[in-house]
């Protein structure tokens, strides 16, 4: 890794425009054989998604992937989903209970079409296990394989029988890795992501460090095929969790996956709880995004994304937080 950067550190250079409006942009992506309007994904945590919003994303052209913290439900999800004539999208972990969930999914015949492998250090033999797991009972499933930081975890995963990989270990909003265990791609996820994007040799996610619109269209430029964030599609109407008032504003809670609420313990903590204001509803955002990534399209001289895989950039500053507050 020669060039540490991040989000904030770099400007995509403008290019000429083609189009007479922004409206000609095109923003649809592609991925495991199916088209969505956006390459974002909300991220797959309990105050990020819940059924109600994978039904909204799914009708409507959106990636989704639900969470794995109520694992109980999750057949019963599937089954929904498949009532409703929508695709399906999970995540597992890599205990043994996911062993059996996988063997009970194949056994009723219920093939997700996303399988998302979500644990905190994913260049591991359990990932490298549960890949080849998934592979044999339910070869069917496009499966999403993270979260790694290196050229070498995506290429061993990618190997294993991933059909993506996702990249980012640390950036994130609500994380706490980068200071507790002094790891990880925080400060210089968006070169983490080239690093490793340079390597893949299928779709790669990124994942974490997301605090504008713009870095969507800057993930794109360095390798992402899908953007997975959490933070900015935190605090909506539509998210899970309690909305409280606080001197006459409303707020809503984000926590980490990791952190000593979603585990119910204070044992290997990574991760933080957070307040956020209050931003109206998730299609307004999703609205906004699209439009804003129309935007960077036609400033990338193009009518779709791939125009954007091939602007010029500069380097304009270095910080080793991307705009995040210590704790
Ligand atoms: N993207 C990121 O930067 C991070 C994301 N997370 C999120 O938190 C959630 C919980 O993750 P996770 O704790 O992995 O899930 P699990 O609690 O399901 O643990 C996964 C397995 O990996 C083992 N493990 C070994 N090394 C590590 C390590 N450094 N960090 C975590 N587990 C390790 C755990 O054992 P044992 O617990 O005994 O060590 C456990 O057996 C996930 O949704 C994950 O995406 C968490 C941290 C970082
Ligand atoms: N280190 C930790 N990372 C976590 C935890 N919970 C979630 N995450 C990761 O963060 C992103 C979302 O990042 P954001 O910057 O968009 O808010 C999410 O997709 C996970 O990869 C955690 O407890 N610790």
């Amino acid at each position: 890794m020669d060039n540490a950067f991040d989000y904030e550190d770099i400007q995509l250079v403008p290019a000429k425009c083609v189009v007479k409006s922004r409206s000609e942009c095109d923003t649809t992506v592609t991925l495991g054989g199916r088209s969505f309007k956006l390459p974002v994904v909300p991220a797959n945590m309990q105050t990020i998604i819940d059924e109600k919003i994978a039904i909204f994303l799914a009708e409507n052209d959106y990636f989704y992937i639900m969470h794995r913290f109520e694992p109980q439900k999750r057949l019963s999800f599937i089954q929904d989903m498949n009532e409703r004539g929508l695709y399906t999208s999970i995540s597992v972990g890599v205990k043994e209970d996911e062993y059996t969930f996988i063997q009970q999914l194949a056994k009723e015949q219920l093939s997700p079409d996303y399988i998302t492998i979500d644990i905190a250090h994913g260049h591991s033999n359990e990932v490298i296990e549960m890949i080849g797991f998934i592979k044999e009972h339910l070869p069917e499933s496009f499966v999403i394989a993270g979260n790694v930081g290196t050229p070498e975890a995506v290429r061993e995963l990618e190997h294993a029988g991933a059909d993506a990989t996702k990249v980012g270990i640390g950036p994130g909003k609500v994380c706490i890795t980068k200071i507790k265990t002094g790891f990880g791609t925080g400060g210089w996820q968006l070169a983490a992501l080239r690093w490793c994007a340079k390597a893949a040799s299928k779709p790669v996610i990124a994942d974490g460090g997301i605090r504008t619109h713009g870095d969507v269209a800057k993930s794109y430029r360095f390798g992402a095929t899908m953007v997975m964030i959490g933070s900015l599609f935190a605090g909506h109407e539509e998210s899970p969790g309690e909305t409280f008032e606080k001197d006459g504003k409303l707020f809503k809670e984000y926590f980490g996956s990791a952190s000593e609420f979603q585990k119910g313990e204070k044992k290997n903590v990574e991760g933080k709880k957070m307040y956020v204001e209050h931003k109206g509803s998730l299609e307004d955002t999703l609205q906004e995004m699209e439009q804003d990534l129309q935007s960077s399209i036609s400033y990338a001289g193009g009518r779709n994304l791939e125009a954007i895989r091939h602007v010029d950039y500069v380097i304009v500053k270095n910080s080793i937080f991307n705009g995040d507050k210590v704790y």
